[in-house]
């Protein structure tokens, strides 16, 4: 019999990929999402506060209730009775991992109201499962970056230093578009050639972003397994790479899948990478929110209440 009434679970955005580490590396930015969950005796009641609420499912679909059920079904015990009410910071479908805050949200939620039979490494490795590819809920979860692969124990999760003079800027659109999308335009097989492309250079980007060494940085973000083939679905972005480059930033590339686009800097030219892409989407018709969002180191944090004597008493 759970003890806690209500419990409030605060779930950072991430940037996956950073270029060549498709699927297996992210990083946690300041800017959240914010989850309350209060036990109820009646049905399921699902409230959304912020811009873009109404696109978010209020029924049983919602995919913060389906991760908070899926913890249940894995502690097998049938879920209580929950209001959950979703504050949201972080734009859907943008690229900026909505969709492992809802999960990470439900899991460690539902987790917490269960008296948290689950451990931390037990939630990660479940929200891996349900978002399909770690390198969102993984940041998420633990803030910082952090890379993730497989291993003979399920995963490694090893967390990257990231140097405090290396800002992201993000360039986030007034448009949407589904991770589903974005992976249906890669190809199921690569050459030989873009292979070592990509290893080489997820190596140098390890690197680089421990050191903050210029030329690394610069070389570091290529990529040949998803940026090219996902390019042609967001329009202006060679003109938005252009700009931001000739704004003295490092390199810029996809945000997750898109189609937010994320610019490395250092700190000095921050706010000329800002007015860059800025302006260069604006060229091109596109209407977009830019932000400076420094790297969060704590991943998610949560403050719960325990029931009172009076609601243990009827539970
Ligand atoms: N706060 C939320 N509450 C409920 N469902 C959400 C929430 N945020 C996202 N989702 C679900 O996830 C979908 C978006 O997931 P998708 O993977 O396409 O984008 P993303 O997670 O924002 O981007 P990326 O994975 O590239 O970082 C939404 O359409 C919605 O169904
Ligand atoms: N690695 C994932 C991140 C988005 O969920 C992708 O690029 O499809």
């Amino acid at each position: 019999m759970s003890i806690i009434s209500h419990v409030i679970v605060k779930v950072p955005a991430t940037t996956a990929n950073l270029g060549p580490g498709f699927d297996c590396i992210g990083a946690a930015l300041q800017l959240y999402n914010e989850f309350k969950f209060t036990l109820s005796d009646s049905k399921l009641c699902i409230k959304v506060h912020g811009k873009e609420a109404e696109k978010v499912q209020t029924d049983s679909s919602n995919l913060i209730y389906q991760a908070f059920v899926k913890l249940y079904e894995r502690i097998n015990k049938t879920p209580p009775g929950v209001e959950i009410e979703v504050n949201l910071g972080i734009p859907l479908a943008r690229g900026l991992g909505s969709s492992a805050t809802a999960i990470v949200g439900g899991l460690v939620g539902g987790n917490i109201l269960a008296d948290s039979p689950l451990s931390p490494e037990e939630v990660i490795k479940l929200a891996i499962e349900m978002e399909g590819h770690p390198d969102n809920v993984v940041p998420a979860f633990l803030g910082g970056c952090q890379l993730a692969a497989t291993s003979s124990r399920g995963w490694e999760i090893c967390p990257v230093h990231w140097h405090p003079e290396i800002i992201p800027v993000v360039a986030i659109p007034d448009f949407e578009l589904s991770t589903s999308q974005a992976r249906k335009v890669l190809p199921i097989e690569i050459s030989r050639d873009d292979a070592i492309f990509n290893t080489s250079h997820f190596g140098l980007l390890l690197q680089a972003l421990a050191s903050n060494q210029k030329e690394w940085l610069q070389a570091a973000l290529k990529d040949k397994l998803h940026q090219p083939y996902r390019q042609s679905l967001i329009p202006g972005y060679d003109d938005v790479e252009s700009a931001v480059i000739e704004a003295g930033a490092y390199g810029m590339v996809i945000s997750g899948a898109g189609p937010t686009l994320l610019a490395l800097t250092d700190r000095a030219h921050s706010p000329k990478v800002v007015q860059a892409m800025t302006h260069a989407w604006a060229k091109v018709g596109i209407t977009c929110t830019v932000l400076p969002l420094p790297i969060d180191i704590n991943g998610i944090s949560f403050d719960f209440s325990p029931l009172s004597p009076t609601q243990r008493q009827k539970r």
